[in-house]
């Protein structure tokens, strides 16, 4: 509580360097945090008011006393006095509720934040401890009645409710402040690790100078169906851009025929295709499922059992696959899909995407894409939340360029899990890029283009 206090005290500062700062903290150890934050600007010399709930908590009200010990005495917390004390306040800091929270919220509680939205409005900033007061750390659902930060200061790991959907809005910037406690500390909430670009760039391979195109990865896509050819090529553009060394792509369908750089292969029919190509030698990665149509899940049976690294998109996410991934393959749903192979509504998915991306590793083996604003990358040693990427990345083709770029990672032999998590956050910085000229106009091309900036931003931060 000492360390959390202090980070809200600078943080604090920060956003208000001068001024009164009003300090609300309720009777759990989020309100804790508040008291301590006050103690620490108080003894900077700056001009606090407390206004306090009677203390639960029993090192709330060790702090309490600490407090009273430096000459702030807390007001009684009541709305007639926070409407008061807020006019002409430097900065709000939330300390009401954090990870205690549980919903319904109670309308005297009700009452209170109400009164700091409405502060908010009048122009006082809000900074608020851990989680804004009425969101459930937990899940990723739409928030009732909850503060409207400008900043959060989050405590030991980065809560769902941070991260995902509507409740993610509430929060303003948010800063991570790891605490020196022992892990069994960490509250169950605080589960969703983010990956530092610095990491991400670090992974990215390097190739010598003497490369050539047949030791960059040799990417095969299998993809494509009457009216849906268009996605194969998306992808092989994304494993292209990504630095793959050959890119074929084989269909059913005929292809058009956009990038010279791309080889085309046709085929009458997958029964005959696939004991051909496998006699053929295999590639280095392959990607299937891209608008392959019906046979999706037969074909993506077939080259599973290749045991070649392996992504699969779109129509090769079929329930039928559970249990024939291998460590090597990569899994991207979007919430849909995702619905689809656990066979459960697609709001439950996005109501907890870290719990549905548990469940769908655990379900289909290998590594877990579940795409969206941001993605779930899950495998069997972990999980991470992707940082990144812009609403303008959804449109149709989006997920096919990803698809290309996991496996361009592949066939340049990162493992599944690094491919997935390197290729997340490539397309999110590209498509971040991309924004910054097309705003919600960007198509996927757009993105692609935009790959090879992304790995030099990327690689620069990592080196
Ligand atoms: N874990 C750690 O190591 C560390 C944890 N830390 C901090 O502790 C925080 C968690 O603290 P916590 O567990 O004491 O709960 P907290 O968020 O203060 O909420 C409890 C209060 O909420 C109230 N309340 C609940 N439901 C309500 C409702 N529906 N409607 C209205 N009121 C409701 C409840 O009231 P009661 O039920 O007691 O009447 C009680 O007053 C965490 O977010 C972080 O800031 C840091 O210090 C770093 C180390
Ligand atoms: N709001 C957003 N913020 C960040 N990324 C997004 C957003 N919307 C979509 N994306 C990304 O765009 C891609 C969309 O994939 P998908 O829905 O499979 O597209 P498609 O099936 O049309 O190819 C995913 O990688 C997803 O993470």
């Amino acid at each position: 509580m000492e360390e959390a206090g202090r980070a809200v005290a600078t943080a604090a500062q920060r956003l208000a360097p001068s001024g009164r700062v009003v300090l609300l903290a309720g009777g759990g150890a989020n309100g804790g945090d508040a008291l301590v934050a006050a103690r620490h600007l108080s003894v900077a010399g700056r001009d606090v008011q407390v206004l306090a709930a009677p203390a639960t908590h029993p090192l709330t009200r060790l702090n309490r006393r600490r407090l009273k010990a430096v000459g702030v005495s807390p007001q009684v917390l009541s709305p007639a006095r926070l409407r008061a004390g807020a006019r002409g306040a430097a900065l709000l800091v939330d300390g009401l509720l954090g990870t205690g929270f549980r919903a319904p919220l109670r309308p005297s509680m009700e009452a209170l934040i109400a009164e700091v939205n409405a502060a908010r409005a009048q122009g006082a900033p809000v900074l608020a401890i851990d989680v804004p007061s009425g969101l459930e750390a937990g899940p990723a659902r739409a928030a009732g009645p909850a503060v409207q930060a400008d900043a959060t200061v989050t405590l030991m790991g980065w809560k769902p409710a941070l991260l995902f959907g509507e409740a993610a809005t509430r929060a303003g910037a948010v800063d991570l402040t790891p605490l020196s406690v022992p892990r069994a500390w960490v509250a169950p909430e605080a589960v969703a690790a983010r990956l530092p670009d610095a990491l991400i760039g670090f992974w990215l391979p390097e190739r010598p100078a003497d490369a050539h195109k047949g030791t960059a990865g040799r990417v095969w896509v299998l993809g494509g169906h009457p009216g849906t050819a268009g996605a194969p090529v998306l992808a092989g553009v994304g494993a292209l851009r990504t630095g793959a060394g050959l890119v074929t792509l084989h269909s059913l369908a005929e292809l058009p025929l956009l990038h010279p750089e791309l080889m085309v292969r046709r085929h009458p029919s997958w029964p005959e295709a696939l004991p051909a190509l496998a006699a053929s030698g295999l590639p280095d990665a392959l990607a299937v499922g891209m608008g392959l149509g019906p046979e999706a899940a037969e074909v993506a049976r077939a080259v599973l059992a290749w045991k070649v690294p392996t992504v699969l998109d779109a129509d090769a996410l079929q329930p039928d696959l559970a249990g024939a991934g291998h460590d090597r393959c990569v899994w991207t749903p979007h919430p849909g899909e995702a619905a689809r192979l656990l066979d459960v509504p697609t709001a439950q998915v996005t109501g907890d995407p870290l719990v549905s991306a548990r469940a769908l590793q655990a379900q289909m083996g290998g590594v877990v894409v579940l795409k969206g604003g941001p993605s779930v990358v899950a495998w069997s040693g972990g999980l991470v939340v992707a940082r990144g990427g812009h609403p303008g990345m959804a449109t149709a083709g989006m997920g096919d360029t990803l698809a290309g770029v996991i496996a361009a990672l592949l066939g340049q032999g990162l493992d599944a899990a690094r491919a997935a998590l390197c290729a997340v956050r490539l397309h999110a910085r590209a498509g971040e890029r991309a924004a910054a000229r097309h705003h919600y106009g960007l198509v996927a091309g757009d993105v692609a283009e935009e790959l090879g900036g992304a790995w030099l931003d990327l690689r620069a931060t990592g080196r």
